[in-house]
C-alpha cells in the first residue's frame, strides 16, 4: 500500500482575479501605444511622442513576459513520511558551505549554519559537510573547529529532544523550546548547560576576532598568508567512521589562489567543492547554501529526497530541487524590498509550472551527475560518451575513476578506504592550475562568466532537458540574512542585474538554447524576463524623465483632461497598483510593505541596474572586468545594534557609491520641474504633474538625504555631481522652449 503513494504531488493554483487583472491591463497598454500610434499618424511626428512610444513598447513587451511567467502557478506536496516507510536505502549527500570574507561574514554565521547542517534529520553516516573558505581565514577554521566540538553536545541534543531550529543562535535567541518539555527537569538542565556552552563558544570566536592567531600552532599554514596567492588547504577536521550515532564529516578548504589565475569567485569555489567531495566522499547528490543560509526545518533532505525518489512521475528527469530564499529577521515592512516574498509566491510558482524553478544558488540539491554534464535518459549512450567526458574532468586519475563510479549510479562505493587516503588527491583538485584545458566551467561544474552563476548554471542544466522542482516546506527549509542597510543592498542588486545582462549577451542566452537546446520556450519567455532587469533601467529612466520634460516647456506627452483617452493611463496605473497591492495582502504583507517595495522597485531600477547595465557595457569595450561584491551580513543581536537597525529601517543610508547619482538627479529634476510648471500660470498638464508628483515620492528618501548629515545624509560629492547632471538637463529643456 504505502509503495503506491506518491512521493511528492503537483497541484495546479487557481489565480482566476490575477488573470482577469492581467489581461485587463496587458489590453489598456495595448490601448494606449494604438492612441499613440494614432496620435503620430494625425499630428505628424513628433521627438517627445516617439519616444513615449519606444518606452511604452518596452514597458508591454516586459508586461507580456511578465504574463507568460506566471501565467500557470503550481503547488508541490512532498511526503518524508511515505519515504521513511518505504525503507528505501537514503543516498549520501554532500553538503557544500561557501564563505568569502570573515569581515563581511562573521565567522559565528558560517558556524551556525555548518551546526544547523550537521544537525539534520539524515543518516549521519551519509552526510559529509564541506566548507570552503575563499578568504583563506585562520578565524573561520579556528570558529570551525571550535563549532565542531560544541556541535558534539549540539547534534545530540537536537536529536533528542527534536530541536526545530537547529542553528543555536536562533533557538537560544528565540527561546522556543518544544511545549512539552517546558516543565521537564532533565530537559531544564541541558538546556542551560548547551545554552553555556554555546556562550562559551561564541565569545571564544569573538575574542580570535580581536587576536592575532600568533600563538596556535595548528593554524600555522595561516601565518602571513595572503588571500590572494596561497597553496590549497584541505583540512578533515571530523570523519565519520559509518556511524549513525556520530556528527557527520567535516571538511575545511581553501582553494588554491594565485594572481595568475581567475578564480570565478563563487562558481570557481563550488567546481572545487565537487571535484574536492568527489574525490572524499563521492555523494550522488549536492546541496549547496550561501555560509547565512541555515537549515530551518531537519526535515529538508528528505523532503527532496522524496522528488528524487519518486516513482511514478518523471523522477529520472529532475536535475535539481531549489527551495525559496527566506530571510530572519527581516525589518519590518520590507524597507529596502528584499525580502523576495511576492517574487517567490508569484514568479517562482509560475515558472515551476513551466520546467521548473531556477536554481538560485543557495538551499539547492542537484544530483552530482548533473552537475557532472550528464543529460537526462542518457544511459543508452553510455561508455562511449562518459569516455569523452571524462577527459574534460582534468589529469586527476583519481577523479576521472570517482567520476565514472557516478555515471555508473555506483558512487557510494568510493570513499570506503577512509578519507585520508585521498587527501593528497584532493589538495591537487583544489589547485587553480587544474581547471586549464578541461570543461570546468564551460560544460561541466558550475558555469563561469557572470556574477549570477546561479541562474546560469541552471539554465545550462535545463538547457540538456532537465526539469527541476521547487519544494517551499513550512516551517521554511533555509532561512539568510537579507541585506539590512541600503547600500548593500543596492549593491547586491547592481550584481545581479549585471550578472543577468551578462548571460543574456553570452553564447548561453536562453534563446539559444531554445532553438539549440531543449530549453522549452516558455521557460525560455521565463528566462529572459529575467535577464531583462538590467535593460529596463533604460525604458524606465527615459520615461520618468517625459513629465519633468513636459513640465518644463508646457507640453503634453499624456492625454490631456479634455480627451477621453484620459481613461487609459488612470486605469493602468489604478489596476496595476491593485493587482501589486493584492500580491501583498494574499501573502500576508502589510500596506506599508506594498509601497516600500513599490517604491524600491523604481529605486532599483533606475540606480543599480542601470549601472548593472554600465558594468556590461565597460566589459564589452574591454575597459574592466565585473567583479563578484561579497553583500556584507550582520551577526549583531545586541539591544544596541537593535535600536541602530530600526533607526536605519525607517532611513535610507547613503555612502559615496555612484549608485546614489541617478536616485538624487532624478528627484532634483522632478522637483525643479514641478517648480517650474506650477508656477507658470497657464496650468499644466494633470497627468504629467501626478507622474512627477509620484516620482517624488518614490524617490523622496533621497530628496530628505540632501538636507541630512551623517550616514542618513548624501554626500556633497553625489548632491554636487547629481545638481550638475540635473542642471544639464534643464539647459536641454530650455534650449527646446527658446526657439519658440
Ligand atoms: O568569491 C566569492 C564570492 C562569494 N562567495 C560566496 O557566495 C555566496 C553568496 O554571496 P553573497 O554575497 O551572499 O551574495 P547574495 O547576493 O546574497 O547571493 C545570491 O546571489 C548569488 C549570485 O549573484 C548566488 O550565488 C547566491 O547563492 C544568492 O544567494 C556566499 O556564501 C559567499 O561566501 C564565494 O564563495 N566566493
Ligand atoms: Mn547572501
Amino acid at each position: 500500500m504505502a509503495k503506491s503513494l506518491p512521493l511528492y504531488e503537483k497541484t495546479a493554483i487557481k489565480r482566476r482575479t490575477h488573470k482577469v487583472l492581467d489581461l485587463a491591463i496587458l489590453f489598456l497598454l495595448l490601448s494606449l501605444l494604438a492612441y499613440r500610434l494614432l496620435l503620430l499618424a494625425t499630428h505628424g511626428f513628433s521627438n517627445l511622442q516617439a519616444m513615449a512610444l519606444l518606452c511604452e513598447s518596452c514597458f508591454v513587451f516586459v508586461r507580456l513576459l511578465t504574463i507568460i511567467t506566471k501565467w500557470n502557478p503550481v503547488d508541490f506536496q512532498t511526503y518524508p513520511q511515505r519515504l521513511l516507510k518505504r525503507e528505501v536505502e537514503l543516498p549520501a549527500v554532500d553538503i557544500f558551505v561557501t564563505t568569502a570574507d570573515p569581515v563581511l561574514e562573521p565567522p559565528i554565521i558560517t558556524v551556525n549554519t555548518v551546526l544547523s547542517l550537521m544537525a539534520l534529520d539524515y543518516p549521519a553516516n551519509k552526510l559529509g559537510c564541506y566548507v570552503s573558505d575563499d578568504g583563506c581565514s585562520p578565524l573561520s577554521l579556528y570558529a570551525l573547529s571550535e563549532g565542531l566540538e560544541f556541535a558534539r553536545i549540539w547534534v545530540p541534543f537536537c536529536r533528542k529532544y527534536e530541536v526545530q531550529e537547529r542553528a543555536p543562535f536562533r533557538y537560544f535567541s528565540n527561546a522556543s523550546t518544544p511545549p512539552y518539555l517546558h516543565t521537564s527537569p532533565e530537559f531544564q538542565n541541558e538546556w542551560k548547560r548547551v545554552k553555556v556552552e554555546y556562550e562559551q563558544v561564541e565569545g571564544k570566536i569573538k575574542e580570535a576576532e580581536q587576536d592575532r592567531f600568533n600563538s596556535r600552532k595548528d593554524l600555522a599554514p595561516f601565518s602571513h598568508v595572503d588571500t590572494k596567492n596561497h597553496p590549497a588547504i584541505v583540512k578533515i577536521l571530523w570523519e565519520n567512521k559509518n556511524d549513525l550515532d556520530e556528527l557527520p564529516h567535516l571538511i575545511y578548504l581553501s582553494r588554491e589562489k594565485s594572481p595568475k589565475h581567475p578564480h570565478h569567485y563563487k562558481a570557481g569555489a563550488m567546481n572545487v567543492l565537487t571535484r574536492v567531495s568527489g574525490l572524499l566522499t563521492n555523494a550522488p547528490y549536492i546541496l549547496n547554501v550561501d555560509c547565512d543560509m541555515y537549515a530551518n526545518n531537519p526535515k529538508v533532505i528528505l523532503h527532496a529526497m522524496c522528488v528524487f525518489f519518486n516513482s511514478e512521475a518523471e523522477p529520472k528527469e529532475v536535475g535539481y530541487v531549489q527551495s525559496p530564499q527566506c530571510f530572519y529577521d527581516g525589518l519590518k515592512d520590507d524597507p529596502f524590498g528584499n525580502q523576495l516574498v511576492t517574487l517567490y509566491e508569484f514568479f517562482a510558482r509560475g515558472i515551476m509550472g513551466i520546467q521548473g524553478p531556477f536554481y538560485s544558488g543557495t538551499g539547492c540539491f542537484h544530483r552530482r551527475k548533473v552537475i557532472y554534464g550528464q543529460w537526462p535518459h542518457q544511459e543508452g549512450k553510455g561508455r562511449a560518451w562518459e569516455q569523452e567526458l571524462l577527459k574534460s574532468f582534468g589529469n586527476s586519475k583519481a577523479l576521472a575513476k570517482s567520476a565514472a563510479l557516478t555515471f555508473e549510479d555506483n558512487a557510494c562505493g568510493y570513499h570506503l578506504k577512509g578519507l585520508m587516503n585521498n587527501l593528497e588527491a584532493a589538495n591537487q583538485v583544489a589547485g587553480c592550475g587544474y581547471e586549464i584545458g578541461t570543461a570546468w566551467g564551460s560544460k561541466i561544474g558550475w558555469i563561469y562568466g557572470s556574477t549570477v552563476e546561479d541562474i546560469q548554471t541552471g539554465l545550462m542544466i535545463q538547457k540538456r532537458g532537465w526539469r527541476s522542482i521547487y519544494i517551499a516546506l513550512d516551517p521554511p527549509a533555509f532561512f539568510g540574512c537579507a541585506p539590512s542597510e541600503l547600500p548593500a543592498s543596492l549593491t547586491q542588486q547592481k550584481r545581479w542585474a549585471t550578472g543577468l545582462l551578462e548571460i543574456l549577451l553570452s553564447k548561453n542566452c536562453p534563446i539559444f538554447a531554445t532553438l539549440f537546446g531543449k530549453l522549452e520556450l516558455k521557460q525560455c519567455v521565463a528566462y529572459l524576463w529575467l535577464l531583462t532587469w538590467g535593460l529596463r533601467s533604460i525604458p524606465e529612466l527615459c520615461y520618468a524623465m517625459l513629465p519633468a520634460y513636459c513640465l518644463i516647456t508646457n507640453s503634453h506627452f499624456l492625454p490631456t483632461v479634455r480627451e477621453r483617452a484620459i481613461i487609459i493611463p488612470i486605469s493602468i496605473f489604478i489596476l496595476y497598483n491593485f493587482q501589486q497591492l493584492l500580491q501583498y495582502f494574499q501573502t500576508g504583507q502589510s500596506l506599508r510593505a506594498w509601497w516600500n517595495n513599490q517604491r524600491m522597485e523604481r529605486v532599483n531600477t533606475m540606480c543599480p541596474w542601470l549601472l548593472g547595465v554600465a558594468n556590461v557595457v565597460l566589459k564589452l569595450l574591454r575597459i574592466s572586468e565585473t567583479v563578484f561584491e561579497v553583500t556584507k551580513k550582520d551577526s549583531s543581536s545586541s539591544n544596541t545594534d537593535e535600536k541602530t537597525k530600526l533607526e536605519d529601517s525607517n532611513h535610507f543610508t547613503f555612502d559615496e557609491s555612484l549608485l546614489f547619482i541617478p536616485g538624487t538627479t532624478i528627484v532634483l529634476v522632478q522637483v525643479s520641474a514641478l517648480l517650474i510648471g506650477l508656477t507658470r500660470a497657464r496650468g499644466s498638464g494633470v497627468l504629467e504633474v501626478a507622474c512627477s508628483v509620484w516620482l517624488v515620492l518614490c524617490f523622496w528618501p533621497f530628496f530628505k538625504g540632501m538636507f541630512l548629515k551623517g550616514r542618513y545624509g548624501l554626500p556633497l560629492s553625489t548632491i554636487y555631481k547629481s545638481a550638475a547632471l540635473a542642471l544639464f538637463f534643464l539647459h536641454l529643456c530650455q534650449k527646446k522652449t527658446t526657439p519658440k
